[in-house]
């Protein structure tokens, strides 16, 4: 366990709380009031139909979107909060450019720097961001490229490799910033099928050796049962279902939840 989730699991603060979260684009409320937390160490996983809110709700916690009520905690330190009751403000920027190191994230698209070599790709932001040398920046990704096995591919362009390897650079690229909490959005969605297996593969080996606290979106049911510890079902921007993986995927208490599951396990492999 890294020193920051050490400490949060001592002092009991979950990796990330939301308190009545509400989200709207225009007149769309996509979320409604959400209250979760996921504690230290965690691996949650959000499922439910397409437009439920569930890409919302990472884009929200790495501030990528702005939350329009409620409070987000990342860590115990909120990314907002509201003035005498009444007016919502986000944290300046430098203190959420901190809560930023604590959270990586992996894309469907990958979003590698396409005129940046490997190796580059994975040391930019530990030397930019986090001021680390870049001697030791370059031996981080040499042993991530190393675990993702990829080795060999340091001083390829993004544009010279696979869809499931160029993944597998996003993934490094995300751990090279040590971070606690992982998000992992439709993360081999926009893969061949033959590239996703391998992708899968390296996720939950990378779940069950650290305790990097996740959130993960994904339709790949089977996945999401071997790696959580507990899933929440969205549907229409609040939670109807939320436990173990044995007891919402394997035994669904809501209707709406048993429906998705159907339509999801019909249209793809039970995993
Ligand atoms: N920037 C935006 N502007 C307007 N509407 C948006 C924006 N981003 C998301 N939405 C809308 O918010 C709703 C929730 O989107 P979100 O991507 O969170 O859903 P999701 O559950 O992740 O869906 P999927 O499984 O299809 O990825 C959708 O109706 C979407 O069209």
């Amino acid at each position: 366990m890294n020193s920051s989730n050490e400490t949060a699991a001592k002092n009991g603060t979950p990796a990330v709380r939301f308190e009545n979260v509400v989200k709207r684009f225009g007149d769309l409320e996509v979320l409604k009031g959400l209250n979760f937390s996921v504690q230290p160490g965690e691996r949650v996983t959000l499922i439910g139909p397409s437009g439920s809110g569930k890409t919302t709700i990472l884009r929200l916690l790495m501030t990528l979107e702005k939350i329009t009520d409620g409070v987000i905690y990342v860590e115990g330190e909120p990314l907002s909060h509201m003035k005498r009751g009444e007016k919502l403000v986000t944290a300046n920027e430098s203190h959420l450019r901190e809560v930023r190191k604590k959270i990586g994230m992996v894309f469907q698209q990958f979003n590698l720097f396409p005129n940046m070599k490997v190796l580059r790709n994975i040391t930019e932001a530990p030397v930019h961001t986090l001021g680390k040398s870049k001697d030791e920046a370059v031996a981080k990704a040499k042993e991530l490229l190393d675990l993702v096995g990829l080795a060999d591919k340091a001083d390829n362009y993004p544009s010279q490799l696979s869809g499931g390897q160029q993944q597998r650079v996003a993934i490094a690229r995300s751990l090279a910033m040590n971070p606690d909490i992982l998000l992992l959005d439709e993360v081999t969605s926009a893969l061949d099928p033959e590239l996703v297996a391998d992708v899968l593969d390296l996720l939950k080996d990378i779940a069950t050796t650290t305790d990097i606290t996740m959130l993960i979106v994904t339709h790949e049911m089977g996945f999401a049962r071997d790696v959580s510890h507990r899933v929440m079902m969205f549907d229409q921007g609040v939670i109807v279902e939320d436990g173990p993986p044995s007891q919402v995927m394997g035994d669904p208490e809501h209707e709406r939840t048993r429906a998705f599951l159907k339509a999801v396990l019909g249209e793809s492999k039970p995993g």
